[in-house]
Formats: structure tokens, C-alpha cells, sequence
């Protein structure tokens, strides 16, 4: 059942993404953040208005305060023209033409809580905010932070499908703090700078979809027992948890998301610029396993997603991981494009 889903794709070396921003712009992008009053949405947009690739920053939420964090964020001494839209009324002004469309609307974790058991609020929230990017900013690229990731990119292709204007190469699932925390970890581990460590992790962004794929670390993990391995691997998938519970009914991870989409949405901004090799993994349409969406390194280009990289070679343990996987991400999927289908 699985022949698929454990074929090996081509040895894979993934760069560490946009660390480093480019200081020359050479084309206007307009990135919306829908969700930009939130935790994760007033750091990315403070991040976003630094990054020089971006020349105009929409702000989207339904909080009354959304017009006040764009007036704040406009005083700042870079070249960025910040709007705050605010209410479901100004959310087509807000996505008119935008390049990309970053989206962490919708409500977050609290303790005992599963990525699971956001859908009910977020799936319509993704649903409305797809639909309208599908009327005002059709080409744009979708990338999707709000949880369950897994099911939420489904219900956002499916929108976009029903309105004749969906590209899979244009709708991404946001992993990058999967691949943040990894490195993270790994540096701690190994002792050096985390910015200088290589780590895929794949399949999806929740508990056991989340396959960090140490054999492919660069350099590799300095863990000689299997047991560490085991125990770094199940870190890695319960860290959204771990800070769930370290901020004890306060809401999820909001920093670190901040600064992992920032650096994804600065990838996509370097590819849609024209640089070549910018590889980021991120949770796209996929043909590799059994599951119609799945997260691996992919060539980020002129268009969104330009070349799917895979997964590279597997070794026995992550076969299994990836077996455990895929059974939860295709009723995850389910569960996103039946909601979309209703
Ligand atoms: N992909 C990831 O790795 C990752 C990491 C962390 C959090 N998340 C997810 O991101 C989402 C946001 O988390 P947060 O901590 O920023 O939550 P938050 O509650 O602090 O902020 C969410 C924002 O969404 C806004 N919102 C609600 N409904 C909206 C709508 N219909 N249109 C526009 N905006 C709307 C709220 O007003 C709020 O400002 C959650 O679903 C969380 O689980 C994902
Ligand atoms: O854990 C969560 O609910 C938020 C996010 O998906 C994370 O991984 O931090």
C-alpha cells in the first residue's frame, strides 16, 4: 500500500532560506497579512515592513485595532506603504493585486487543545479569505499559517478551484517553524550556530505528520543512540505543545511563527524577484505518497512552487514515521475538502 509513499526521490540538499535579505529590490510586491492584529500577525507584519522586497503591506483583520497596528507600523523609517483594513467590508481593498497573501487569521490552541480541534472556527475563516483573494487577487500566493495546516490549504485549493483560478503551485501550507525548531534544536545539540544547520522535515504540520529527517541533517546530529533520536524526532513534533503548555492557556507559539514566516515569505518574494535556488519546505499539491498534499523542500521560482525537490532517501526509522503519517493526513485532507465541498 505504501510502494509509493516509500520510494526514495533523488538526494536532496536544502539551503536554510532567506536569512539574509536582499537589499536591492528589483520589482514592487504587495503581501498582504490577513490575521495582522494577532499574536503571529503584529511581529510578522513588524518584520515584513523591514524586508525591502516590500513595498506595500496590506493589513487584514476583524479586530478594531487592525487601522492603529498600520498607522504604528507606518512611522517606521522603511520603504513600505502600510494600510490597515479592518471588518469583512474592506477585506477586497485589502487583497486588490497583492503578490502574496500571508494568512495566520483564525484562533490558536490552548492547553489539552489539538491542531484538530481548531477546524471548526478556522475552516471558514480561511474559506471567506480564499474566496476573496480568488476575486481580487487570483495569482497571488497563498501562504496558509492558521491550523490544522493540514486541512486548511485543502479547503483553500478547493475555493479557489470552484472559482476557475486555482494554481497548486500558488498555494502553500506554512512548515518553516518545523524546520526553524529543528535547526534550533540541532545547533543546541551539536553545539553550533543553528543558522549554519540543513534539516528537512516533511509530510505535515501536526503530532505525527510532522517527520524531521535527521539523517539528512548538515552537518549531521551528534546523537549516537537511537533512543536520542527517537527523543529529539518526538521534540521536534510536540514543540507547537510544549509552548502551548509553557504559556499556560495564553495562546500557541506567535514569535517564532513570526519569524519563520517571515523568512518564508521572504523566500517566496526572492523567487517571484527571479533569484534562483530558493528552497524552503512548505506543505504544497503533491504527487509523492498517497496524500494530495504533503510537505517537503521545494524550489520556490517566478511562479510559486517551480520544482518539487522530495523527500530525498529515507532511512528505516523515518519509513516508519512516514508510514504513521500518512493515514492522519489523509483524513486531515478529507476533512478540509469535504468542509470546502458542503
Ligand atoms: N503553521 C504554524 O506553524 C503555526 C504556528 C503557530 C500558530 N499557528 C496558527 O496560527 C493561527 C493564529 O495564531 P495567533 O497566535 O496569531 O492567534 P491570535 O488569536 O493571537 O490572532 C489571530 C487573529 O486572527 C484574527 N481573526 C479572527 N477571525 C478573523 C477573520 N475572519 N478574518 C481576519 N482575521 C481574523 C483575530 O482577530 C486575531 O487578531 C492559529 O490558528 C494558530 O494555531 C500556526
Ligand atoms: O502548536 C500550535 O498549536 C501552534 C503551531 O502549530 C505550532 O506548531 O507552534
Amino acid at each position: 500500500m505504501f510502494s509509493r509513499v516509500l520510494k526514495p526521490v533523488a538526494g536532496v540538499a536544502v539551503q536554510n532560506g532567506a536569512k539574509n535579505f536582499s537589499t536591492t529590490s528589483q520589482k514592487n510586491f504587495k503581501v498582504v497579512v490577513a490575521g495582522a492584529a494577532g499574536g503571529i500577525g503584529q511581529p510578522l507584519a513588524l518584520l515584513l515592513k523591514q524586508n525591502p522586497l516590500v513595498t506595500r503591506l496590506a493589513l487584514y483583520d476583524i479586530a478594531p485595532v487592525t487601522p492603529g497596528v498600520g498607522v504604528d507600523l507606518s512611522h517606521m523609517d522603511t520603504p513600505a506603504k502600510v494600510s490597515g483594513h479592518k471588518g469583512p467590508e474592506e477585506l477586497p481593498a485589502a487583497i486588490k493585486d497583492a503578490d502574496v497573501v500571508v494568512i495566520p487569521a483564525g484562533v490558536p490552541r490552548k492547553p489539552g487543545m489539538t491542531r484538530d480541534d481548531l477546524f471548526n472556527t478556522n475552516a471558514s475563516i480561511v474559506r471567506d479569505i480564499a474566496a476573496s483573494i480568488a476575486q481580487n487577487a487570483p495569482k497571488a500566493i497563498v501562504a496558509i499559517i492558521t491550523n490544522p495546516v493540514n486541512s486548511m490549504v485543502p479547503i483553500a485549493s478547493e475555493v479557489l478551484k470552484k472559482a476557475g483560478v486555482y494554481d497548486p503551485a500558488r498555494v502553500l501550507g506554512v512548515t518553516t517553524l518545523d524546520v526553524v525548531r529543528a535547526a534550533a534544536f540541532i545547533g543546541e545539540i551539536n553545539g553550533v550556530d543553528p543558522r549554519s544547520v540543513t534539516i528537512p522535515v516533511i509530510g505535515g504540520h501536526s503530532g505525527v505528520t510532522i517527520i524531521p529527517v535527521l539523517s539528512q541533517s548538515q552537518p549531521a546530529v551528534k546523537l549516537s543512540d537511537q533512543a536520542k533520536i527517537k527523543a529529539l524526532t518526538e521534540r521536534i513534533q510536540e514543540a507547537g505543545t510544549e509552548v502551548v503548555k509553557a504559556k499556560a492557556g495564553g495562546g500557541s507559539a506567535t514569535l517564532s511563527m513570526a519569524y519563520a514566516g517571515a523568512r518564508l515569505t521572504g523566500s517566496v518574494l526572492r523567487g517571484l524577484k527571479g533569484e534562483s535556488n530558493v528552497v524552503e519546505c512548505a506543505y504544497v499539491k503533491s504527487d509523492l505518497t498517497e496524500a494530495a498534499y504533503f510537505a517537503n523542500p521545494v524550489v520556490l521560482g517566478k511562479n510559486g512552487v517551480e520544482k518539487n525537490l522530495g523527500y530525498g532517501k529515507l532511512n528505516e526509522f523515518e519509513q516508519q514515521l512516514l508510514k504513521a503519517a500518512i493515514p492522519e493526513l489523509l483524513k486531515n485532507i478529507k476533512t478540509g475538502e469535504d468542509f470546502a465541498k458542503k
